[in-house]
Parts: structure tokens; sequence; C-alpha cells
């Protein structure tokens, strides 16, 4: 944003009733909100749009005449960025550039009040709508604040939870939540014990008395589900387990799930920046443990400050700036609301770059920092060492439970699977005490960086034969095959190999597409769980490849042939659940 720019960001998606105005000259934003507050139970919509109604002309005038101020103070407005317009009411220069609001996801109630508000204040001060996604908005503050570049996201919000990384002009959701979001998640378990809404705050401070008790540990790949921890949460609380306890618990789980879904997205992204959003941000716990494993990777972690983490209309103002410098605006008579907004709907009109282009060159010997483990591979000797580090972020009980279940659980599916025809390194030795396996080293490099419709659909007839002999892999993405020979899809590729072999190339005749990693997989009929499978290797072809549809086409079609057509229905099902419904 060359030119200097002040623009009124309006939010109300939920709970938050703010208005903000953000000045790019002085890279400062002023925030004015007014919470609703439950009497009792959650949020309920209709009172959440009764509580929007009375507060948004308030906290809008409130920045108004802040923003009035500002104008006042920069000498009566001369400056040209701001508009020599004479606004509708005859009252001289707006003192704002434009309006943003929250347009989506949110509660339909909420949102229309909002943009009924942004829009009547843009027709008065006759300057430009913009309509900003909410999610998006929680990202780019961090990214804003932090001055990253090209950063992964963890939105830990209230109805929300996923990763978020920037490709070729759209941000991707990498993994997500595929029940609630994580702040709904908590608020459930608090109403069960009889706690006033928000409870994510009365978790965090009676976790500080407890100890940790044991509870479900759910991730898949990049995804992640709460409704089996916050069962199990409630029944420990009904079986007499203290709640301070069951807080422990809850929180030690929870967050350890987000802190690795996060560590394997930066490990298959490459990226090595990571910013936090959303209202359980505020959380110390989660804070501290996604910086401690930033730390151990060297990675730079930001968190904004809580008043930009929680809901707000200071990231919609800022946004708001961004789009609208970017000429990203848009006409009232198209400024519908829309409770269901994803953020990868969105075209980011407002980066330049495409996205860092992900590094593939493999020396023959090399140590490799998985998400979860130390590789060592050694090409000459065709071995591949992989040790399960520990990681300090998590409670040490909980973090040698999953070093030992996975180290065990994996060798044995990648006999099970060589078994049933499918590629996988032979296992030479496992040490449960080191949580270490020894494996052949197989391919030349990962299929993340030689993707073709061949080697997906040989992943989808992979995939069909695990599942027709009763287990799933838990984490087949696009770093967990391993591939022969050359070919790529992806720009900004290096090597002479990979740039003569253009795009979409096929794998060398006869050449095994491997399977490897199946630390995350386990044993299960359920439908479900398979069309979870495909779901996550579909999620990271979205996120590695430059142009995924035809590949997401291949592994569709590979998978009808060869595997249970009820799959690819729930795949459907999976892919289409709205996972922004308020409580
Ligand atoms: C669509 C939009 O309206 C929605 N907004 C939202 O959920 O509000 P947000 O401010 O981002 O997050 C509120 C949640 O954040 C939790 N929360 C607040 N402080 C917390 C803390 N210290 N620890 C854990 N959770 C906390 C609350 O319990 C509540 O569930 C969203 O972004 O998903
Ligand atoms: N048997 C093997 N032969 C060749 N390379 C291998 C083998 N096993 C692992 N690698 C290489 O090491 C990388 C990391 O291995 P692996 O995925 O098992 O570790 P991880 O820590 O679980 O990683 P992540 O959780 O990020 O998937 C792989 O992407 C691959 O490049
Ligand atoms: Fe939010």
């Amino acid at each position: 944003m060359s030119d200097s720019l002040r623009v009124l960001g309006i939010e109300g998606t939920a709970w938050a009733a703010s208005a903000a105005v953000y000045d790019s000259e002085t890279d400062s934003t002023y925030i004015e909100s007014d919470a609703y507050q439950p009497e009792s139970g959650g949020i309920h919509p209709r009172e959440a749009a009764e509580h929007m109604h009375g507060a948004i002309p308030q906290v809008a005038e409130a920045a108004l005449s802040h923003a009035r101020e500002l104008a006042a103070a920069n000498g009566g407005d001369g400056d040209a960025a701001h508009g020599a317009d004479e606004a509708s009411d005859g009252s001289g220069d707006p003192p704002i550039d434009a309006v943003a609001f929250s347009r989506g996801p949110g509660l339909g109630p909420c949102l229309r009040i909002v943009a009924t508000a942004a829009r009547t204040l843009a027709q008065t001060l006759d300057v430009p709508l913009v309509g900003v996604n909410h999610m998006v908005a929680h990202l780019e503050i961090g990214r804003h604040t932090a001055d990253f570049s090209d950063p992964v996201c963890l939105n830990a919000s209230g109805a929300n939870a996923h990763l978020l990384a920037y490709r070729n002009g759209r941000y991707r959701v990498v993994g997500e939540t595929m029940d609630t979001g994580v702040g709904n998640a908590i608020d459930k378990f608090t109403r069960h014990v009889g706690w006033s809404h928000p409870g994510g705050p009365k978790v965090e401070a009676a976790a500080e008395d407890g100890e940790y008790v044991d509870l479900p540990y759910v991730v898949k790949g990049m995804d992640f589900s709460f409704s089996g921890i916050m069962s199990a949460a409630k029944d420990a609380y009904d079986d007499g387990v203290p709640v301070e306890d069951v807080c422990h618990g809850l929180q030690e789980t929870i967050f350890a799930m987000l802190t690795e879904v996060t560590e394997r997205a930066l490990s298959l992204t490459g990226s090595d920046e990571l910013v936090l959003g959303g209202g359980v941000g505020q959380n110390e716990r989660l804070r501290e443990m996604l910086s401690e494993m930033c730390a151990a990777r060297d990675a730079s972690f930001h968190a904004p400050e809580p008043r930009f983490l929680r809901d707000n209309a200071g990231m919609i103002a800022v946004l708001g700036a961004k789009m609208y410098a970017a000429g990203d605006t848009v006409p009232i008579e198209e400024s519908a609301v829309d409770p269901d907004f994803r953020p990868d709907e969105v075209p980011v009109s407002w980066r330049e770059n495409a996205g860092r282009p992900l590094v593939s060159q493999e020396p023959p010997e090399r140590t490799v920092d998985g998400a979860e483990a130390v590789v060592t591979v050694d090409r000459a000797a065709g071995v591949v060492t992989k040790r399960r580090i520990q990681k300090t972020y998590r409670h040490p009980t909980l973090d040698a439970r999953l070093r030992r279940e996975r180290t065990a659980i994996e060798a044995r599916l990648a006999s099970q699977a060589r078994r049933v025809g499918v590629p996988t390194p032979v296992v030479r030795d496992v040490d449960p005490y080191t949580s270490t396996i020894t494996y052949e080293y197989v391919g030349d490099r990962d299929l993340r960086d030689a993707l073709s419709v061949e080697r997906v659909r040989a992943v989808g007839r992979h995939l069909a034969a695990i599942h027709a002999a009763g287990f799933v892999h838990g984490d087949p993405t696009t770093r967990n095959v391993r591939v022969t020979g050359p070919g790529t899809d992806r720009p900004g590729q290096t090597g002479s190999e990979t740039s003569r072999a253009g795009s979409n190339a096929s794998p060398v005749d006869g050449e095994p597409t491997y399977l490897i990693d199946f630390g995350l997989g386990y044993h299960t009929d359920h439908v479900e769980d398979y069309a979870m499978d495909l779901h996550v290797f579909d999620q990271s072809l979205v996120g590695t490849a430059s142009e995924p549809e035809p590949l997401r086409a291949a592994l569709r079609g590979a998978y009808r042939e060869a595997g249970d057509e009820r799959v690819l229905d729930r795949l459907a099902d999976v892919e289409g659940r709205g996972r922004y419904v308020g409580e």
C-alpha cells in the first residue's frame, strides 16, 4: 500500500459487534467492540443478531469519529488518497477511503445486520465497499503484524479450526477439523459442567491446578476431530475425575493435536513461518506448544496480540485496506453475505507472488527432519533409519504413548500392505525402546516433487487395496509416497532431468509407487475412515500441485476402478459437510 489509506472495518459474524479504523500511514488500528454475552448456554443466533442490531451502529459511530479526528489532525484531509469527492450528505471529504465488512462465514442473521450497516455507511459517505472473508482476515492480520511473506496459518477459533497455506492465488485449506471448531468443542464441555460462556478461558485457568489425564487423540494426516475427546472428557467428569484434571488433559491433548498437524503442514509446504489466528489463540499453553515446536525446527512463530486474535474489526479493516488498494471492491448489488464462505473461495487479489516453489533436490546422503521423526538416508548403503524423536511440546506421558504406538503400527502396516500387493519399503529392524525403524531405501524422490497423473492413479489403486484389506494409511500425503524417475508439474523446479520431463510426464514403465510412513494407520471397516484417507490425499494434492484438478480426477478414477464406490460417495459427503455452523 503506497498511498496513505484509511479504512473502516465492521465485524459481527458471531459474538463481537466491532468496528475499527486502519490508518496505513501510521500502521495503526483503532478498535471499538461490544461483546454479546449469552445469559445461559452457548451463542443463540437470534439473541446474537439482536445484540448486533443495537451495538453495531454505536461501535461504527465510535470508529468513524476516531477517523474524523485523524482526518482533522491531517489538516482537514487535503490528501488526494482520501478522495476529493464530497460525501453525499454534503458534509465534506469522507474521513475514510472505504468500508470493509465481514461477509462470512458466520451466523446468517448477524451477517445480514453487519452488511446492511456497511452498505448504508458506504452509500452515505460515498466510498467503495469491500467484502472480507473473516477467516482470511484471521490469517492476514498475523501476516501483516509479523511481516512474514508466506506463512502457514493455524486458525484456532470458536467455530473453526484449520490450516491454511497460500498456493496459486488462493489460501488452500491443507488441514481442518472434521467436526466442530476447537473453541466450540471446549465450550460444549464447559456447558456440560455448568460454566458460563465462553469456556476457553475457564478451562485454561482450571488446567493450571490439574494433573494430566489420558484422552482420545485423533489426527488423520492434517485433519483432526474433537467429538471423541469431548465425549470422553464429559464421561470422565461424570465419573468423578476432578474437573481441573479433565481440563488439563483436554488442553494437553487438543493443543498437541493442533501443534502436530501444524508441524506436518510446515513440513509438507516447506514453509518456515507460522502465524496463529482466532480466539483460542489467546490460550497461553497453545502458544507455548506452537512456539516450542517452531523453535525445534528453526521456524519463526508469530501470534498477534490478543485484541487481533479474538473476533475483531481491526483485522477486517487491515485486510480491507489491502483489498481496496488492489482494486478489490464489491458493488452494493453484489455484496450478499455468505454464512458458509470458505477461505479457499477467495481470489487473493492483494498478493503478487504465487507462493514459494517447493524445493526438491535430493542428495545421496541426508537427514530429513520430518514432522515426527528424524530420518537418516544412506542411499549408497540402501538404508533409511527413522527415529521418532521426543516432542517436548507434548506432555511426556502422551509423547511416550504416541511414539511407542506409532512405531509399532508403522512397521506392522508396512508389511501388511506389501502382502496385499502395495509397494512399501522392507522393514529391516524395529527398536521399540528408541522408537526406531530401519527400512530399505526406496524410490529416488517424493511424489510431491514428481507429481503425475499415472503416479496419482497408482496411489488411488494402492489405497483401494489396503482399504479392501481392512486398514487405512492415516496420512497419505504427497510426501509419504516415494517414486522413481523424472516428472513434475511444479514450476520453479531445478535440475535438467525434471525440466526436460515437462508436465504430467509418465513414470518410467514398471517403476513402483511406494507408500511409506504408516504411523497414523489403523485397522477399521468403516467407510468413513476410508473416505478420510482419500480426503487427506486429495487435500495434499490441492496443497502441493500447481494444477491439482487433473490429479484429483485421476485419484477418483483409479479408486473407482479398483475400490468400493461407497467410499467415493462418502468422500463427496465429507467434502460437502459445512463446518461453519454456529452452535
Ligand atoms: C465465524 C466466526 O464468527 C467465529 N468466531 C469465533 O469463534 O470467535 P473467536 O473470538 O475467534 O473465538 C472464540 C472462542 O475462543 C475461545 N477462547 C477464548 N479465550 C480462550 C482461551 N484463553 N483458551 C481457549 N479458548 C479460548 C472461546 O471459548 C470461544 O470458543 C470463527 O472465527 O470461527
Ligand atoms: N524407505 C525410504 N526410502 C527413501 N526415502 C525415505 C524412506 N522413508 C522415508 N524417506 C524420506 O524421508 C522423508 C520423511 O519420512 P517420513 O514421512 O517417514 O517421516 P515423518 O517424520 O513421518 O514425516 P512426515 O510426518 O512429515 O510425513 C520422506 O518424505 C522421504 O523423503
Ligand atoms: Fe473468528
